[in-house]
């Protein structure tokens, strides 16, 4: 609406041009040159400028506050309650307020034992105000971010009524795209409609378990050249090394993503990965203003680090894809890879007379969507079930055991699916890890259009956030041991760990569910049993616990490990 007034006003300023009286008038001032002027008065000179600003301002009125406002009737009218939100900003400020009152506390908070640290929820340091919310306004409330009108649920009926519901109306939510287009654009993870159904479409498959089994040895290959530079380091220092151990980690799972997605070698991963991991951080920065209408186009200093990057990584993927499309072998190959699928499925989707510049996004924003959701959240993971491992000695040497027998078992050979398939104690760790710190602390989607979720209506635009770090240490659904670090718990599956068990979430819920999931199980199963099977490992007390929001969340200030080699008879699996 707003829009369509634009546009009327704007006419209209074009006719007010028009029609005054445009003619050449002589200026004696300038030694009797000819000057152009307009011979109308000069209130109306201004008019077009006055017109312009009152247009201006009535749209921002409109999209910044009439339009939310609206929506947020629709509603509080319905019972739905939420803190106040302020003109332009919503709630922004409360959040930084909130947040600052607790930094001090954090402080207080670190000195703590370590098993308080461990079993400390993420929530409550990174996003103290939705819990303080929470606590006020119930398991349904309603904040917003500049524009962004969002409904926070952590209620067990409402979560269900997501997961089950099969409209593609409920998608992504669209400031993604917007504000995290230079990281994402609008690929698989953002996109909606047709569009997603069809990038699913060409993804998901790639991931199905089938392929996965496949990509083992390839898993094993990375993780022990990983290992092998850690038993140099432990050889040279004399029997123990203190290795920090995420960019190792990082390097592990871009090494098999490139490997087993792109067929191309880490090598010529590399500067992709660097520069999306540099991205990642740069956007993560402005967080908080996201919603903030304008703020992407400012050119802040932040800002033109992230556009240079946003070229560079897109001329890095082209050139690999383009190498690709030119090398004829590729596209004969028996078992296509997931950039050859990318590749067909960009000209699929443009086959009816898409533009050269509309299929390269389609290839950029998939391949870097790729990279982003199967790269930092799987190497995070790892980094903490290893630092759970470390803090939980008992757990450690229990998982060790089950390998180590798996390992005999498969006459010392490096571990194959099937071996994989009976590291249930290993699963169990992965699974807690996963419960304690999911790197994707929420599941987001929008209403594209009106919509009624567990007799809720939604109005259209209206942003919806579980998260997923809070359903996962509820003691409603997890018992009262909750917040501690117990896999057993998961011995039964998840339907015996939790109830109901739709709040264990961590590859997220329903139609819009992880795609990677199996490929990030196998790849963890992988990496825990190599690393278990030739070290023993404990934290060095140089650790320090703060778990950081940069996009995934993740071990802020690294995970240093003390690391041994193991002793015993059994040499691991190399
Ligand atoms: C531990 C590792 C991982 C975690 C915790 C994780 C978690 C998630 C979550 C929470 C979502 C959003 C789901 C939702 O909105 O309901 C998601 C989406 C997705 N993930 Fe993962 N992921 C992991 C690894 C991977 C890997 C290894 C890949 C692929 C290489 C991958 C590919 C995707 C894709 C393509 C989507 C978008 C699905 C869609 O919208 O249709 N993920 N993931």
């Amino acid at each position: 609406m707003p829009d369509v007034l634009t546009a009327q006003c704007l006419i209209f300023i074009c006719r007010l041009h028009s029609s005054s009286s445009f003619v050449p008038v002589p200026s004696l001032a300038h030694g009797g040159k000819m000057e152009l002027g307009f011979s109308s008065p000069p209130w109306l000179r201004l008019m077009p400028l006055l017109l312009l600003c009152a247009v201006l301002l009535s749209y921002l009125c409109a999209i910044l506050w009439l339009r939310p406002e609206r929506l947020r009737q629709r509603l509080r009218s319905q019972g739905v309650k939420g803190p106040k939100p302020s003109f332009l900003f919503g709630n922004i400020p409360e959040m930084r307020r909130i947040q600052q009152q607790l930094a001090k506390s954090d402080q207080e908070q670190e000195a703590g034992t370590a098993s308080d640290r461990f079993s400390s929820n993420y929530m409550a340091t990174l996003f103290p105000y939705f819990l303080h919310w929470n606590r006020v306004y119930g398991s349904i409330y309603l904040y917003s971010t500049g524009s962004i009108q969002a409904l926070f649920v952590t209620d067990a009926d409402m979560v269900k009524e997501i997961a089950n519901c099969k409209s593609l109306d409920l998608g992504k939510p669209r400031y993604l795209q917007q504000e995290l287009g230079a990281l994402l654009g609008t690929g698989i993870l953002t996109s909606n409609g047709d569009l997603w159904a069809h990038q699913r479409k060409v993804i998901a498959p790639e991931f199905f378990m089938d392929k996965v089994k496949g990509m083992v040895n390839l898993m094993v290959e990375s993780a022990n050249e990983m290992l092998n530079s850690w038993e140099n380091r432990v050889d040279r220092e004399g029997g123990s090394a203190e290795i920090v151990i995420d960019d190792f980690l990082r390097d592990f799972s871009a090494d098999v993503i490139s490997r087993a997605s792109f067929g191309s070698s880490f090598s010529e991963g590399k500067e992709i990965f660097s520069k999306i991991r540099q991205l990642q951080m740069a956007m993560a920065k402005q967080n908080m203003f996201i919603g903030v209408p304008g703020s992407r186009y400012l050119p802040t200093k932040n800002n033109r680090e992230i556009w240079r990057l946003g070229r560079s990584i897109r001329s890095l993927i082209l050139t690999i894809a383009k190498t690709r499309e030119q090398n004829p072998s590729a596209a004969a190959l028996p078992h296509k890879d997931l950039l050859q699928s990318i590749v067909e499925g960009a000209k699929q989707q443009h086959a009816g007379g898409g533009s050269r510049a509309a299929e390269e996004d389609f290839i950029v924003d998939n391949c870097k969507n790729i990279y982003f959701a199967g790269h930092e959240t799987t190497s995070t993971t790892a980094a903490w079930c290893l630092l759970l491992l470390a803090a939980h000695p008992e757990w450690q040497s229990r998982a060790r055991a089950e390998v180590q027998a798996a390992c005999r078992q498969g006459g010392g050979h490096p571990p194959d699916a099937a071996t994989l398939r009976s590291l249930k104690t290993v699963a169990m760790v992965v699974q807690e890890t996963l419960r304690l710190y999911p790197p994707a602390p929420f599941v987001t989607r929008e209403a594209l259009s009106d919509l009624t979720l567990g007799g809720l209506d939604v109005p259209k635009g209206t942003n919806i956030r579980v998260p997923v770090a809070l359903a996962h240490r509820d003691p409603a659904a997890w018992g009262p041991g909750a917040g501690t670090f117990d896999p057993g718990r998961f011995a039964g599956g998840v339907a015996g760990a939790c109830r109901p068990p739709h709040m264990h979430m961590p590859f997220g819920v329903g139609a819009r569910t992880c795609a990677g999931q199996n490929l990030a199980a196998t790849e963890l199963k992988v990496v825990l049993a190599l690393v278990l099977s030739r070290f023993e490992f404990a934290l060095s007390p140089r650790y320090v616990h703060a778990p950081a929001f940069r996009l995934t969340v993740e071990p802020g200030k690294g995970v240093p490990l003390v690391v041994r080699k193991i002793s015993s008879v059994d040499e691991g699996m190399k």
